[in-house]
């Protein structure tokens, strides 16, 4: 019984080299290999197992979660794993840690901000992990309005020193990541003040907060966890931490001064680079958070469509079998675009870490041109990507049915772990105001000639696309690039022009700003699907081996496509792109794709070659063998360790003793 493959059949119907595809999701034969044995290597070994995470109680959880960060540890020195390798070992315990804020922000904002000397001194301590680090920005009192924290570092000429303080209650570090219970450094950022009282605005500090021998919090430093969040097990694992500093004392060269500096004599120098710099490590962490979007994602279709082909409801005539929920039209029309935004979001985030490196590499040579640009595509896409994930989990467990709503189905944990992304690193909706910000600003620019590069170059051809009308005349004419491609430049034009023109109206701007924020966000939306959209066509002009691999990610692309333009509809015909009736015809191409991912369906979720440690989920296990799994999971739960309940005796029998007087009254 658990050798039979459920899903044979449907794997015999694929129409692609599911090989290959893995290798087209992993970015690379050497990204598929690493990633494909780290997932193994976690798989195999007992101490990552995952089960009884959602039952466990807060203090269990979190000593379970650093047993299991310190064995990853382990095995990362005893393999001598390397950089990626760990990386990815780390991915696949898959359970949210201070490492995560270690390697992921400290380490970062160190190479990041900190001089030659300073990351000499802090580097190689970190990579040891002799001191653990964590990022903390965001205040009780303020998150998005990063200008507005109010922590000070007051630098001391007397002693060479920055007074870090909390001067209100709100001014309190309240969310990072691994400061809890775990950190015993933290990049912090406070407004720095310097002798002649003036105030220059935020920046970055490393601050010691507990011993290095005790773990006890440093004189002046009071610190703990803000309690428990949102779902069972899920981010809870981490030990997201309050902090506050009483006038705690740290050496001038603790501040991170690769882009400013404050001098003995108390002068404040400031390189020639812009401010935003010090927000180097978000952007590089929005980045992050678009490939682990995709991520998310698919792991979520892969249980839904599994699960899609295994489940069957009605049809079935004299008692034969019924029909696969997979069959459904309304499954497919929900499912498939998922499963296409799934590979959509891949292409873009590997875009996306391609202009991140780009832009890395032209600040180091001191060109600053592509910041802008490298700030509104990560803000944008991290804003696109986890809104569009965190409903599609949702909606992946609707897909489930009933037992979606299972612990064991893996979806409400996932669900609990992921929405968070929409808020940190930036609230999505904050984000999309800068997106729209750059936008408006690239508009107003044309009228002086200033021709738009990069991701706002189809703004450059604007009298083009204002003017432009689809020449679909039957469905199949919607299977062309070209076509696609010009219907979203012109919608993004159009509702960009439109709310520059409205702007226009304001006498001042920012009041524009406030009043028209909605449409502003709704420009920013349409702009950031056209960048997912053209990176996804422009995936399919590579040299893509294996056989039918090319044709399956073309079908997925113009279902992404046009299952957005079915779902904004109002936005491409209200600005005169497309008619009612080409929106019809695009409609009808729509379900006519459908029926081409059917056939792959499970071999398209197959390639992302996700390990059943990984789903943990019943529902979206490998060999489709659902209902004994689920019913042997049943058995499991503490409240099956005994036929009848604690609590009977107080609660249960007293109650049916008494109805039953009443009813003999
Ligand atoms: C079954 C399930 C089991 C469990 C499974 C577990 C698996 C886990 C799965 C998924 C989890 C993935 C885990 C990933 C790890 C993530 C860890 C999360 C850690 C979180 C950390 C944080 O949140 S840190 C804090 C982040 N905070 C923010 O992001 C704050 C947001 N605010 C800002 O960024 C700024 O304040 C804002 C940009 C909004 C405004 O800045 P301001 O200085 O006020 O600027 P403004 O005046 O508006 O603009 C001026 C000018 O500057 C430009 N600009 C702004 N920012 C930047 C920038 N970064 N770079 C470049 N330029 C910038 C702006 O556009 C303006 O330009 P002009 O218009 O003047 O040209
Ligand atoms: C799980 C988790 C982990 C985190 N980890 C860290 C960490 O490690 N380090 C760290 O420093 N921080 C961390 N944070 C904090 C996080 O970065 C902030 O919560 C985030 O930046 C949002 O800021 P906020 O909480 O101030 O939201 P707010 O800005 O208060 O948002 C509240 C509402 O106001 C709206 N809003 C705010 N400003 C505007 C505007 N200008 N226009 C229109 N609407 C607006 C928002 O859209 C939102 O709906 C974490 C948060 C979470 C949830």
């Amino acid at each position: 019984m658990e050798d039979v493959d459920h899903l044979a059949h449907e794997r015999s119907k694929a129409q692609f080299d599911v090989e290959e595809m893995k290798i087209v999701w992993a970015g690379s034969r050497h990204a598929f290999e690493v990633t494909d044995r780290m997932s193994r290597l976690v798989a195999s070994d007992p101490i990552f197992r995952k089960d009884n995470r959602t039952l466990l109680p807060r203090k269990e959880l979190f000593k379970n979660t650093l047993r299991k960060a310190a064995h990853a540890w382990k095995r990362i020195i005893e393999l001598r794993l390397t950089e990626e390798e760990a990386s990815k070992l780390r991915f696949f315990a898959d359970e949210p840690n201070f490492t995560e804020l270690h390697w992921g922000m400290f380490v970062p904002f160190i190479k990041g901000q900190g001089t030659d000397e300073q990351q000499k001194k802090w580097l190689p301590l970190a990579y040891k992990m002799q001191i653990i680090g964590c990022y903390a920005q965001t205040e009780l009192g303020h998150g998005s309005n990063v200008q507005g924290l109010e922590t000070t570092a007051t630098f001391d000429p007397l002693t060479d020193e920055f007074v870090i303080h909390s001067p209100t209650l709100a001014s309190s570090k309240w969310w990072p990541g691994g400061l809890g219970k775990v950190s015993t450094h933290a990049v912090v950022f406070a407004r720095l003040i310097i002798t002649d009282d003036r105030d220059y605005g935020v920046h970055g500090f490393i601050v010691q907060l507990r011993s290095l021998d005790d773990h006890l919090p440093l004189p002046g430093i009071t610190v703990g966890d803000i309690g428990n969040k949102f779902g069972s097990g899920a981010y809870n694992t981490m030990d997201n931490g309050l902090l506050r500093f009483d006038n705690v004392r740290i050496p001038r060269d603790q501040m991170l001064m690769r882009i400013s500096q404050v001098t003995r004599e108390g002068k404040y120098v400031q390189s020639n680079v812009p401010r935003q710099l010090v927000y180097g490590t978000m952007v590089y962490v929005r980045q992050t958070i678009v490939a682990d979007a995709s991520c998310a994602l698919a792991r979520a279709v892969c249980i839904a469509t599994r699960y899609s082909a295994v489940r069957r409801q009605f049809g079935s005539q004299n008692g034969g079998v019924e029909t696969q929920v997979i069959d459904y039209k309304t499954q497919q029309n929900r499912l498939f675009p998922l499963l296409a935004s799934a590979y959509a979001f891949r292409f873009v985030g590997e875009w996306l870490k391609w202009l991140y490196t780009d832009v890395t590499q032209r600040l180091q040579a001191k060109d600053f041109s592509t910041l802008p640009e490298a700030h509104a595509c990560t803000a944008g896409l991290k804003s696109l990507t986890t809104t569009v994930t965190a409903d599609s989990i949702e909606e992946c467990r609707k897909l489930c049915g009933g037992h979606g709503y299972l612990s064991c189905s893996g979806l409400p944990e996932l669900f609990a772990v992921y929405i968070p992304a929409c808020t940190y690193e930036g609230d999505n909706v904050v984000l999309l105001l800068q997106v729209a910000r750059f936008l408006m600003k690239t508009v107003s620019q044309l009228p002086s000639g200033m021709k738009p590069v990069g991701t706002t170059a189809y703004l450059g051809r604007v009298e083009d696309l204002m003017q432009c009308h689809s020449t679909v005349k039957k469905a199949e004419d919607w299977l062309n690039p070209s076509v696609v491609l010009e219907v979203f430049e012109a919608r993004a034009t159009r509702l960009s022009v439109a709310c520059a023109q409205n702007l226009s109206k304001f006498a001042k701007q920012e009041e524009g700003f406030l009043e028209l924020a909605a449409d502003l966000v709704e420009a920013a939306v349409a702009h950031c699907q056209l960048i997912v959209v053209s990176k996804f066509i422009e995936k399919l002009q590579e040299d893509i081996p294996g056989k039918g691999v090319k044709e399956q990610l073309q079908t997925l692309c113009y279902v992404y496509a046009l299952n957005l333009l079915h779902k904004h509809l109002g936005d491409f015909v209200a600005t005169g792109c497309i008619t009612p009736k080409q929106a019809s015809l695009a409609n009808d191409q729509l379900r006519s794709l459908y029926s081409q991912v059917r056939p792959n369906a499970v071999a398209l979720v197959d390639s992302f070659n996700y390990t059943d440690h990984y789903l943990s989920s019943i529902l979206g296990r490998y060999d489709g063998n659902v209902y004994p799994k689920l019913y042997e999971e049943a058995w499991k739960d503490p409240l099956n360790e005994s036929v009848v309940p604690d609590g009977y005796h107080e609660y249960i029998r007293p109650l049916l003793k008494q109805q039953l007087r009443n009813a003999r009254l």
